[in-house]
């Protein structure tokens, strides 16, 4: 037998497993890494986040990766070195990380690899597949760290007939589930996403989605009239700006908007494109941070309707929403929610028990444990509309 598939099924059996996730979101601003003691799996999954970093990317490195990043035309050669190179970049991440952590690689059970989205792509209509695409091999990672690797845990979800995200519902499910308690974890990166947890535990209940844009066209429009910035930190700029009504109703009134929940999206949607035709098409005249302070407001908006009209009104009385992403330290963000969901008790995810930005990085760990440890693994399981499968393909090192 092949030693490395013996290995596998000694770290299937173990008591617990030393689990390495890694994310790296539509903002670009760096690989997260969440090394975690996992034992159990499913409802009775603990997990102890031993450590946590975020290792920001080389300027010229994020400029690379927005060449291709949800663009409709790329020079195709890139993509396939930038497969390689993410790959390549993250294994060194990697070792760094456990040298300055003080742990050797062989300590490592698994990696778990989530890569990088170039593109995420549901159909709503028509007749083509779903499809999203995560770069950054894991074979790259698996042989030059040493460690096997889980990774590209997107496709079986689609497979299955998902839409590749969110996934988080798997942790949040797992981790944060709470009998008596109705819980919404929202999670505010690149893109806004939650997942409803009902008091019951039962899965048939829980309801899980993306809402729409989170700070996606916050960061651009900020990269774009603010040379220098990455991002409008503790939202001094949109706080300087006053809200367009009319922007803000038609951004609300956008076709995603109005489509059936559950759904996913991304930058290939919601871009500076799109906001510059809605500004075209109504002759609107607004100031860079009135601009800001809308988009905002979006952000905040179509997160609280999406709960509002997805969540059933008697569920979200007296819920806690407990909140994720970067997205969680704009204080205006936080501010608006607050205010316009007076009934939800608002909490940032830190309280649970797990870092705020490592969440993520975690929910891949979770979800590479599940696929070494799952016995109850069937064809038609279900968390809530999301399908409830192994996620996840094996690189072996050698
Ligand atoms: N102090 C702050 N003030 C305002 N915004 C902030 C602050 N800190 C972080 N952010 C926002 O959070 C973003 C980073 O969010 P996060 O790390 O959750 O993104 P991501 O992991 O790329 O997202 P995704 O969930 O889409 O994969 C920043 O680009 C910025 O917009
Ligand atoms: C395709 C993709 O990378 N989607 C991300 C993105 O970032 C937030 C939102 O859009 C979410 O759907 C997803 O990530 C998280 C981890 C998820 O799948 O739950």
């Amino acid at each position: 037998m092949n030693p490395q598939i013996a290995q596998l099924y000694r770290i299937s059996q173990q008591p617990n497993r030393l689990i390495l996730g890694l994310m790296s979101g539509t903002s670009l601003d760096g690989l997260d890494l969440a090394l975690c003691r996992f034992s159990g799996f499913g409802l009775n999954t603990q997990v102890e986040l031993i450590k946590h970093q975020t290792i920001p990317y080389p300027e010229d490195f994020k400029q690379s990766i927005r060449e291709v990043f949800a663009k409709e035309q790329i020079y195709f050669p890139s993509l396939s070195t930038l497969n390689a190179q993410i790959g390549r970049l993250h294994a060194q991440y990697i070792l760094d990380s456990l040298q300055s952590w003080g742990i050797a690689p062989n300590e490592v059970d698994a990696i778990a690899s989530h890569g990088q989205t170039v593109m995420h792509r549901p159909i709503r209509s028509g007749n083509l597949p779903n499809s999203t695409l995560q770069i950054g091999d894991g074979d790259h990672i698996a042989h030059l760290t040493g460690i096997i690797t889980l990774s590209d845990f997107r496709q079986k979800h689609i497979a299955g007939g998902g839409e590749g995200a969110p996934l988080a519902v798997y942790g949040d499910y797992f981790l944060f589930s709470k009998k008596g308690e109705h819980r919404i974890l929202l999670n505010i990166g690149g893109i806004g996403n939650f997942t409803y947890l009902s008091a019951s535990q039962d899965p048939k209940d829980i309801l899980v989605t993306d809402t729409g844009p989170g700070n996606t066209l916050l960061d651009a429009y900020v990269r774009q009239h603010f040379p220098g910035f990455n991002y409008d930190k503790d939202a001094r700029l949109a706080k300087q700006g006053i809200l367009h009504l009319p922007l803000l109703d038609s951004m609300l009134n956008l076709p995603f908007f109005h489509e059936a929940f559950p759904k996913s999206t991304g930058p290939e949607y919601f871009n500076l494109e799109l906001l510059n035709q809605v500004i075209q098409e109504n002759a609107y005249s607004l100031t860079p941070v009135d601009t800001l302070r809308t988009l905002t407001e979006l952000t905040a908006q179509s997160i609280s309707q999406a709960m509002q009209s997805y969540i059933p009104a008697i569920r979200t009385t007296d819920c806690q929403l407990i909140v994720s992403g970067g997205g969680s330290k704009n204080p205006l963000l936080m501010e608006r929610l607050a205010k316009i969901n007076p009934n939800m008790q608002l909490m940032e995810s830190d309280r649970l028990g797990i870092a705020s930005d490592a969440k993520e990085a975690v929910l891949f760990a979770l979800l590479a444990n599940e696929t070494l440890m799952d016995d109850q693994v069937a064809r038609d399981r279900q968390l809530g509309d999301s399908p409830w499968l192994s996620l996840g393909k094996i690189s072996l090192p050698n």
